[in-house]
């Protein structure tokens, strides 16, 4: 078949099953012609697939519009062996809702979705089906998969409609009783792709570099202090959030996204700064921002301004004052 790909192809594992909000990420990234698609059941699978040189590289949801960061893929990648984000994409998310043929909006009792969807429909649920409940399931595609299988009798289903990307109504066979829902209707996720450590991709002036920040516990203003590494060296942050590390109550990591690269002087000065004073520095990696707006950079942070600064200290030091 011409849209099989190669055997030696890049395998990536993402949440399955086919016709996840993941799935649709991942073929904006990688055709399918070009990777061995490997489904798992959720996203530590697919980090882990990943770690265990199961699979090559894994695209995960990282960062929605309503529920802010998906704390499994954050905490996933925070611990256990290195791993870094090699790109990203974003895709806008709206819903279908699917019921068997026949069944009328009233009759909807319970409704099966993925929690991160779930989140994304709340108010329209609460307005529209007000005596439903909400059924989790590992996915909003596979929630539709178990709705759509006709050897499941309906009283053994679960639930009586699920909540599923647009198109899996159609192509499951199931009816589609209302599309396009979202409480917020510019709704979007963010997918990352991962790989095991190797050289970042190439700057291209709108990147990002992702960082997991222990502060020290000894003193007051660290979080200040952590801060300031960035903000002395014109580094600005699109998202930083706080995950407890799980030790002691009370112990929270910082999850941090900068805009730059590590390959700029800029950058790398911040993360000299951080390695220096926090007590754990984790770097997820530097890749290409998918919003592609050319990062600013202020008054005396270019590369030139570290370089030309770093030679005139060297001259100071030979006891030469030009
Ligand atoms: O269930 C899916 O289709 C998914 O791809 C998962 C997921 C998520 O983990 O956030 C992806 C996008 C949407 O925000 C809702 C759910």
């Amino acid at each position: 078949m011409s849209d099989e790909p190669v055997s030696d192809a890049p395998r990536y594992a993402y949440l399955g099953p086919e016709g996840t909000f993941t799935e649709a990420a991942l073929r904006m990234m990688v055709p399918a012609d070009q990777a061995h698609y490997l489904p798992v059941i959720d996203v530590p699978t697919a980090i882990a697939a990943v770690r265990e040189g199961e699979a090559d590289y894994a695209v995960v949801a990282i960062e929605n519009t309503v529920e802010g960061g998906v704390t499994a893929t954050l905490d996933t990648l925070a611990e256990g062996s290195p791993l870094v984000i090699l790109g990203e994409t974003v895709l806008p998310v709206a819903f279908e809702l699917l019921v068997r043929p026949g069944v009328r909006v009233s009759r909807i009792r319970r409704v099966s979705a993925h929690s991160h969807g779930w989140a994304q429909v709340r108010r329209w649920a609460h307005a529209t089906l007000p005596e439903a409940t909400f059924v989790p399931s590992s996915s909003n595609a596979a929630a539709a998969r178990l709705l759509a299988d006709s050897s499941v009798p309906a009283d053994q289903v679960g639930f009586d409609a699920a909540l599923a990307p647009p198109g899996t109504g159609a192509a499951l066979g199931l009816e589609v009783l209302a599309d396009r829902i979202a409480d917020n209707v510019n709704a979007a996720t963010r997918f990352v792709r991962v790989g095991r450590p190797q050289e970042p991709p190439a700057p291209t002036g709108a990147d990002k570099t992702t960082l997991v920040v222990h502060l020290p516990t000894d003193r007051s203003g660290a979080l200040l202090e952590m801060l300031e590494q960035f903000a002395v060296r014109g580094v600005n942050l699109s998202r930083i959030e706080s995950r407890p590390i799980g030790e002691r109550p009370g112990e929270y990591s910082f999850s941090i996204d900068a805009l730059g690269h590590i390959a700029e002087q800029r950058m790398a000065e911040a993360l000299i700064g951080l390695r220096r004073t926090c007590p754990v520095v984790r770097y997820l990696g530097s890749y290409p921002a998918v919003h592609r707006e050319v990062t600013p950079i202020a008054t005396g942070t270019a590369d030139a301004d570290f370089a030309s600064a770093r030679a005139w200290v060297d001259e100071l030091r030979l006891g030469r004052h030009a």
